[in-house]
Parts: C-alpha cells; sequence; structure tokens
C-alpha cells in the first residue's frame, strides 16, 4: 500500500534530489574549452578516472570499440597543433564574406596550452564483422565511442576540469603523427586541463557565431514535422521555470 504522504513517491532506482540537481549541473554547465586552460597536470589518478567514465559508456553490442591514446609529449602535440592549422585555414576559406572573418577571429582549439591531449578512436573490428544492433547500420561503432566521449566530458566538468574537442584536421594526418592503424577511426582530439573558469554559455553563443535553438522548435509530435501545440508551449514554459530535483 502506498504510505499517505504528500511527498512525491520515489521511482524504483531514482536518485535523491541533490544526487539528480548534480547529474542536471554536469549536463547544463560543461562547456567545450578552448583557450582557458592552466599549466597544471592532471594527475594520473584523475586521468584514469575519466577514462574509466569514458569506459562505462552505452557501446552497441557491448562491443567498447575505444581506444585512448594519452598524449602528454609536446613535439605530438605542436605535430597535431600544425594538422590543425592546416586544415583551419582550408577551413576558414569555406566561410565568405563577414562570417569569415569572425571564424579567423574565433580559438577553436587549446592542443598546445592543454597539458593533456586525448584521441578517441574507434576499432570497428573490435568483435568481428557481425555485431548485435550494428548489422543495420554500420556508423554505431562510432556513435557507442561518442558516448565514451561524452561520459568523459561530463566527468570531467565535475572534477572541474576543461575539455574541448577538436576535430578541423584531415584524418589521415592525424592517424601518421599517431601510429594510428588505416582501419581505426579517428573519432575525436581533446584538449583537456584544469582551468580558472568555465563560460556560462557556449563560448560560440558568447562570440555571436550561433545562439541555443529553443527546444520546443526541435521536438515532433507522432510524426517527424509535426507539433502538437500544448504539448510545445508545455515545454517553453519548462524552460522558464529551471528545473526542480526531483520533479
Ligand atoms: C563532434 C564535435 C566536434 C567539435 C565540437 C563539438 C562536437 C560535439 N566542438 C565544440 C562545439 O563548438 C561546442 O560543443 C558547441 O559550440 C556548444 O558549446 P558547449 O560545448 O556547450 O560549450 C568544437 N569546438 C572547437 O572549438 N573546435 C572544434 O573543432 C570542435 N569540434
Amino acid at each position: 500500500m502506498r504510505p499517505n504522504t504528500l511527498e512525491p513517491l520515489a521511482r524504483a532506482g531514482a536518485f535523491a534530489p541533490d544526487e539528480q540537481e548534480s547529474v542536471y549541473k554536469a549536463i547544463k554547465t560543461r562547456r567545450d574549452v578552448r583557450s582557458e586552460f592552466l599549466p597544471d597536470a592532471v594527475p594520473d589518478e584523475v586521468i584514469r578516472r575519466l577514462l574509466d567514465a569514458a569506459h562505462h559508456a552505452p557501446s552497441v553490442g557491448f562491443m567498447q570499440p575505444w581506444n585512448f591514446v594519452v598524449v602528454k609529449d609536446d613535439a605530438v602535440k605542436t605535430a597535431v597543433w600544425e594538422a590543425f592549422n592546416r586544415a583551419n585555414l582550408e577551413a576558414a576559406e569555406m566561410f565568405s564574406g563577414e562570417q569569415q572573418a569572425t571564424y579567423r577571429s574565433l580559438k577553436l582549439e587549446g592542443i598546445r596550452t592543454a597539458p593533456l591531449g586525448l584521441c578517441v578512436t574507434c576499432n570497428p573490428d573490435r568483435c568481428g564483422d557481425v555485431v548485435l544492433g550494428r548489422t543495420h547500420n554500420a556508423r554505431m561503432d562510432s556513435y557507442s565511442t561518442v558516448c565514451a566521449i561524452q561520459n568523459l566530458w561530463l566527468a570531467a566538468r565535475a572534477e572541474g576540469i576543461g575539455v574541448g574537442w577538436v576535430s578541423i584536421f584531415r584524418e589521415d594526418e592525424l592517424k601518421h603523427i599517431l601510429g594510428v592503424p588505416e582501419r581505426i577511426e579517428i573519432v575525436a582530439w581533446l584538449c583537456i586541463g584544469y582551468v580558472d573558469r568555465f563560460y556560462s554559455e557556449p563560448e560560440l553563443a558568447v562570440k555571436g557565431w550561433r545562439q541555443r535553438l529553443p527546444l520546443e522548435e526541435l521536438v515532433f509530435s507522432d510524426h517527424w514535422g509535426e507539433r502538437d501545440p500544448e504539448f510545445a508551449s508545455s515545454i517553453a514554459a519548462a524552460a522558464e521555470v529551471p528545473p526542480r530535483p526531483g520533479s
């Protein structure tokens, strides 16, 4: 029988309200960090915790397709930065007019200033040709690796450690620098280190590149492109009220 109380009933397995708050806090305050890295080394024990968080990510068929190349060597970081710089000059040319000028003003990496670099790779051959859940979509192993990166990103935020994802590279160049075999996919280069502050909003929003979209515009009901106005307005209203843990 349910107890006679006005308190909401805890759902089986639900975290306590303050624990829920911590999870949402990590999610909402996680930032992509490019420029604010402090030179302090990240202790190996902390690196181990972050990698362990990554390693507890979901993966298709429990494939665990990831590997992590931990880079502390300045010479390797410099070579990676040079590869970034070559690609970034090409990237700037792909934008035009005022947008190109803004692009050039953005700082899009902290490769040499972050004390730690982490290359996250995906091995499509980790458990044979036929993988449970990957049978009809070959990209599922890459998606799994992205889940590992997000786990690490959130754990790092909770530890007060900044993470910046850099993707402006020719993959072959990065493979050559790091000795990554042909069949292995490079999913991310992450810049990792302590910071003296986190932006409260995405740096790209602060610098005027692009703003967060209203959630209610992104949610459809029953079919792609169809909106239930009542549901959409309830989402919009919820966005105006800070989330209440346990609700
Ligand atoms: C797959 C992928 C690839 C990249 C990124 C992210 C992801 C998910 N981001 C970071 C991106 O700009 C950032 O996440 C958004 O601007 C939102 O900001 P917050 O992460 O919320 O701070 C990113 N940032 C950057 O400065 N250089 C880059 O090359 C990339 N590449």
